[in-house]
């Protein structure tokens, strides 16, 4: 195969060129490191732990050729950064969006080590993606790109090294895909079943029950901690919802159980207002056979800026980074932005929010009922398991809660955001690993 690949391991082997990646406007992974910064003071962490942290350990970035239904073939630019793997293999989603940078990855792979260091995972933190646009190849075109990145990715990742999982524009089939791939290549090396080395798989093929909808679900454990906490009542509450994907449509559904109701939503093609209400299920659908809210019939077109002035209870962001910045910050019009996306809400925003009193349930919390899951799904791989879902939402449950409460307490202790609040108990846990080593005796 004609792929060439920049590996980089930080302290040892290759240094690569320098980066060729444009400059990104919004520079996500320096957002990222600004909480890491404070945060560290907060705790006080050891300079070198922040040191070892202020990079990845590995980046590896793929250009691999794919051939596309017409016949040509057509070079793809992929993605995967292994931030830290100080607590167990490195884990994190693989993105496909025309959008996808080295500094985004950088970005989304360390905050996958704070996520699973909060939640007390047996794991680091790494992400993957490939910069084009899903809903612009055939399905046909989707699976060759998919096949070949993995191939590509080769031993790089495995059951015990680095495990990918769904993120924004892959799903369970795209995870199939890759785990084939996976196994017919470096698996077979070992003749062994390796169904471990990506998680968010078809239950059919060693997926958990309730990794699909987890993210929204655990996100919804935390705004009923929220809810029980501040005695505001679900039932009766409205949403508006920014992604319409996963995580949004997951979310919407899960709440409208408890009887509060979505009156709009937007997406990469626009924004639909109902003050009825959608109704979820029908919505999650037409989106899952139209691959957006387009053409959905039941709500008023709005423009984003109407979207973000809407009163309602709650804001799920479950789109992109950086889409609640100032003006969108001084337009909402709600009670609580709850992060189901990575990184919504930009440090400017996230200050106006905080001064107009609106509470904020951080990504790296609020979104970690995903990885959670993946984690189960792990689990199960490995000793041959297979847990009900009742099983998995009750550990899920108790796992949000914990990890909420711990965030809070030490939001009060420190008197700090509940963002920073959350990496510092992710911090701590990571600076008592390497505490205990000794690593540079
Ligand atoms: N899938 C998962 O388990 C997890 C996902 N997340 C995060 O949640 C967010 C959403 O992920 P998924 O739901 O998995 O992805 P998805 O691909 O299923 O859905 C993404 C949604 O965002 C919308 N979108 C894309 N660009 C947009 C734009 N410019 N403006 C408005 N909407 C736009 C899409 O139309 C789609 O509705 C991402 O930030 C992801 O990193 C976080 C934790 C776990
Ligand atoms: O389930 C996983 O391993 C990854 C989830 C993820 O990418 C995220 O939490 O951002």
């Amino acid at each position: 195969m004609d792929n060439q690949q920049t590996v980089s391991t930080a302290g040892s082997v290759s240094v690569p060129p320098a980066s060729v990646e444009k400059h990104h406007k919004y520079e996500f992974f320096k957002v990222v490191q600004g909480y890491l910064d404070e945060a560290a003071r907060v705790i006080d962490l050891p300079e070198y732990i922040k040191t070892i942290l202020s990079q990845p350990k590995n980046e590896i970035i793929i250009n691999f050729p794919v051939k596309m239904d017409d016949g040509s073939i057509r070079l793809f630019k992929g993605y995967r950064v292994q931030h830290n793997n100080l607590l167990g293999p490195y884990k994190g989603g693989i993105r496909y969006h025309e959008g996808v940078s080295l500094d985004d990855v950088k970005a989304l792979a360390a905050m996958m080590t704070w996520k699973c260091a909060l939640m007390n995972l047996p794991l680091g933190g790494g992400k993957g993606g490939v910069k084009f646009d899903p809903n612009k190849v055939s399905r046909d075109e989707l699976q060759r790109i998919t096949r070949r990145f993995f191939h590509a990715l080769g031993s790089n990742i495995g059951p015990d090294t680095d495990i990918p999982a769904p993120d924004v524009g892959t799903d369970a089939k795209a995870m199939a895909w890759a785990m084939d791939t996976y196994m017919n290549t470096v698996g077979s090396l070992f003749r062994q079943s390796v169904k471990g080395v990506v998680t968010g798989k078809p239950v059919a093929c060693g997926g958990t029950l309730g990794r699909e909808k987890a993210t929204g679900q655990g996100l919804v454990y935390c705004i009923q901690e929220w809810a029980e906490e501040r005695d505001f009542q679900l039932g009766g509450a409205t949403l508006i919802v920014q992604g319409f994907g996963n995580v949004g449509s997951f979310t919407s559904l899960i709440l409208s159980r408890l009887g509060a109701s979505t009156i709009a939503v937007g997406d990469h093609t626009g924004y639909l207002y109902n003050p009825e209400g959608f109704n979820p299920h029908k919505l999650q659908d037409y989106v899952k056979k139209n691959r957006s809210i387009a053409g959905y019939p039941g709500g008023k077109h709005i423009s984003r800026e109407e979207f973000f002035k809407i009163k309602a209870d709650i804001f799920i962001p479950a789109a992109l980074e950086n889409q609640v910045g100032i003006d969108e910050a001084k337009a909402l019009n709600v009670k609580l932005v709850a992060e189901g996306a990575n990184g919504p809400c930009s440090p400017e925003g996230e200050r106006i929010l905080i001064d107009r009193g609106i509470d904020i349930l951080p990504d790296v919390l609020a979104n970690a009922g995903g990885v959670t899951v993946s984690y189960y799904e792990w689990v199960q791989n490995k000793r041959s398991e297979h847990w009900t879902l009742e099983e998995v939402d009750e550990r899920l449950e108790k796992a949000m809660q914990r990890a909420y409460r711990e965030v809070v307490e030490v939001a009060r202790q420190k008197k700090c955001s509940m963002r920073v609040a959350a990496y510092a108990v992710a911090l701590q846990r990571i600076a008592a690993a390497y505490g205990e080593r000794d690593i540079f005796p």
